[in-house]
């Protein structure tokens, strides 16, 4: 029977669809991440992992994994496994798209509507006892509606999102590998070189994903191309900003604030300079956090398992 280790508690009606086919071995926590040597041992023996975006899929790890034939990463992002040693020691590596992308681009404006109206700052003022008095500019922030919105990075998550500013009457911008033609007649998208895009944007959105290319694509000089009235907004990967030049951005007021849901180095300690600013809304990594959504992103990573074991087919692989 074929042996699966799953490196984090999923849901229960999930592992008993594996268990009903094969040997599976489950690290028993939520919210502790599977120690190394744990995942090294498991890994010596099993045919399949489901990884989350904590586990290190690499050489190391390959190269003690001879009955690996299948790891499933729980996260449409894959940065944490080296794909081009895998695909060289056969082992394929998939991923969950298209699960997430509609409560990832929800996130989104969630975090630009936020950031813009300072819905957290409002909700603390209250709560403070602070709204004794009105007065015509009490928390006034920005609009949203008619702005500008600059995506980098556009693939299913990035059309999602222009979807959804189009609906808000936005003016969408976008940079990314490859030109989008359907957004661009569906949604009225643009694309743009970095620099116009940065220049034009009332909210900038990073969404791409990390690579050795897109690692701090974002540094000191595209802060100083924003405008100052600018919205900066991450819910791709954290290293794709230089978020020293993000903090000194906001510091020095050449950006007016920043939504943010993803950071250098996860999970960000209480006492991280973001988390002081009144004009940053910052969240734990949430993007595709949606019961609904989780349980789908599961499930398909299982499915994947399941397809390859049984018949050698991925259902959604990543390629090189
Ligand atoms: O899918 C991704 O690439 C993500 O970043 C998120 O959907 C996950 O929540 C992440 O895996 C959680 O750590």
């Amino acid at each position: 029977m074929s042996k699966i280790f799953i490196t984090r508690k999923i849901d229960d009606a999930v592992i008993a669809e594996l268990k009903a086919s094969f040997d599976v071995e489950v690290w028993d926590s939520e919210e502790v991440a599977v120690p190394r040597d744990v995942l090294l041992k498991h890994a010596k023996e099993c045919d399949a992992l489901l990884t989350m975006l904590s586990d290190q899929v690499d050489e190391e790890l390959l190269s003690v994994a001879p009955h690996l034939k299948v790891v499933a990463n729980m996260a449409v992002g894959y940065d944490n496994v080296d794909v081009e040693a895998a695909d060289k020691a056969g082992v394929i590596i998939t991923n969950t798209p298209d699960v997430l992308t509609d409560t990832t681009a929800d996130l989104v404006f969630a975090l630009m509507l936020a950031t813009a109206r300072r819905i957290p700052e409002a909700a603390d003022f209250i709560r403070q006892g602070e709204w004794t008095s009105w007065s015509p500019y009490l928390l006034a922030g920005r609009d949203v509606h008619h702005k500008t919105i600059g995506i980098i990075g556009m693939g299913k998550i990035g059309q999602a999102v222009a979807k959804r500013a189009a609906g808000f009457d936005m003016n969408i911008l976008y940079h990314t590998r490859s030109r989008k033609t359907e957004a661009e007649k569906e949604f009225g998208a643009q694309y743009k070189n970095l620099h116009d895009l940065l220049e034009k944007s009332d909210f900038v959105l990073v969404l791409a994903p990390l690579t050795e290319e897109t690692r701090g694509m974002i540094g000191y000089e595209q802060f100083r191309q924003m405008k100052k009235s600018a919205i900066f907004l991450n819910v791709g990967r954290g290293p794709v900003t230089d978020e020293e030049a993000l903090i000194e951005a906001l510091k020095n007021d050449e950006i007016a604030g920043a939504g943010l849901d993803v950071f250098e180095k996860e999970p960000i300690s209480p006492d991280h300079p973001l988390l002081s600013m009144k004009n940053v809304v910052a969240v734990p990594h949430i993007g595709s956090a949606s019961e609904e959504t989780r349980y789908a992103m599961m499930k398909l990573a299982a499915d994947n398992i399941k397809s390859v074991l049984e018949n050698g087919r991925p259902l959604t692989k990543v390629s090189l």
